[in-house]
């Protein structure tokens, strides 16, 4: 049976009078990487920020992992949040900690945990993220963009998260950071039994981990299904997107890459 972590019914985000989603609903499910695409502009970012409990919605229901955002307590809100792990756009460390102390921060919730255990619980999650042993003792400004984000998401995956929500988490990397990042949320995805929620404009990271799309347009979630069946979706910015020059230059790099055994 398919396990929903994440239901939402009839979505309306407002800011004022600008209106960013009406009637949206989405569904995701255990253990897959579910890609949000859209135009600029489109709510992919207020949708994430709402699933996870960082705004609250103008209308509507958001139920993660069996609990009601909306008529939740503090408690299960808390509860809930511990469950989750969110990667932000420029990995959004603290500055003035260590990554090896970005990533205990959310260790420090957790009641009688040793100094001694949160310490390897967070090299093993930046170690996990891909980045060199001795990363945990560098301050934010002493690593390259690419670093901070694999940083941001050791963070992310602090708490052993059930989702993973990751927010353009290969953007302004160069093609081989960018493709070195993609194996590791495929990995983490696979090897975990992580749900991923990632928010992209990369056609490659869709083209190569995707197992699902959602397209968000029109204030709603236009369309979901396999990367493969959005090259049938009749709507012009669908068709731009997955049928244009850059599409079929990311398929072409996935058909082009040797079969895995
Ligand atoms: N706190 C806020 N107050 C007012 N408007 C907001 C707020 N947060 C987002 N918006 C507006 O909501 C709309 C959607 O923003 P969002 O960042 O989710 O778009 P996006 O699809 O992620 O865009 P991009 O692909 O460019 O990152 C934008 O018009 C933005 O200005």
């Amino acid at each position: 049976m398919t396990d929903t972590v994440i239901e939402i019914r009839g979505l309306q985000n407002r800011f004022g009078s600008h209106v960013v989603h009406d009637g949206l609903d989405l569904d995701v499910y255990r253990g897959e990487i579910l890609g949000v695409v859209g135009g600029s502009g489109t709510g992919k970012s207020v949708l994430l920020r709402t699933i996870a409990g960082l705004n609250k919605p103008s209308a509507g229901s958001v139920r993660l992992l069996g609990t009601n955002m909306q008529s939740a307590t503090e408690a299960e809100l808390d509860a809930v949040s511990d469950r989750i792990g969110v990667m932000f756009q420029d990995g959004a460390l603290f500055s003035s900690l260590t990554v090896l102390e970005n990533v205990e921060v959310p260790l420090k919730t957790i009641p009688d945990l040793r100094k001694e255990t949160r310490e390897d619980l967070a090299r093993l999650k930046i170690s996990l993220s891909g980045l060199p042993w001795n990363a945990g003792d560098k301050y934010p400004a002493e690593l390259s963009g690419g670093m901070r984000k694999r940083a941001g998401l050791a963070r992310a995956l602090a708490l052993d998260p059930e989702i993973a929500f990751l927010d353009e988490p290969t953007a302004g990397l160069d093609p081989i950071g960018a493709a070195a990042f993609d194996e590791v949320i495929r990995d983490l995805s696979r090897t975990l039994g992580l749900t991923v929620f990632l928010v992209t404009h990369d056609l490659d990271t869709i083209y190569a981990v995707c197992d699902r799309v959602a397209v968000l347009a029109e204030k709603r979630v236009l369309v979901t299904g396999s990367v493969a069946s959005m090259a049938e979706v009749d709507h012009p910015w669908v068709r731009e997107y997955f049928l244009g020059p850059r599409a079929r230059a990311a398929r072409g790099t996935i058909d082009a890459r040797p079969a895995k055994g």
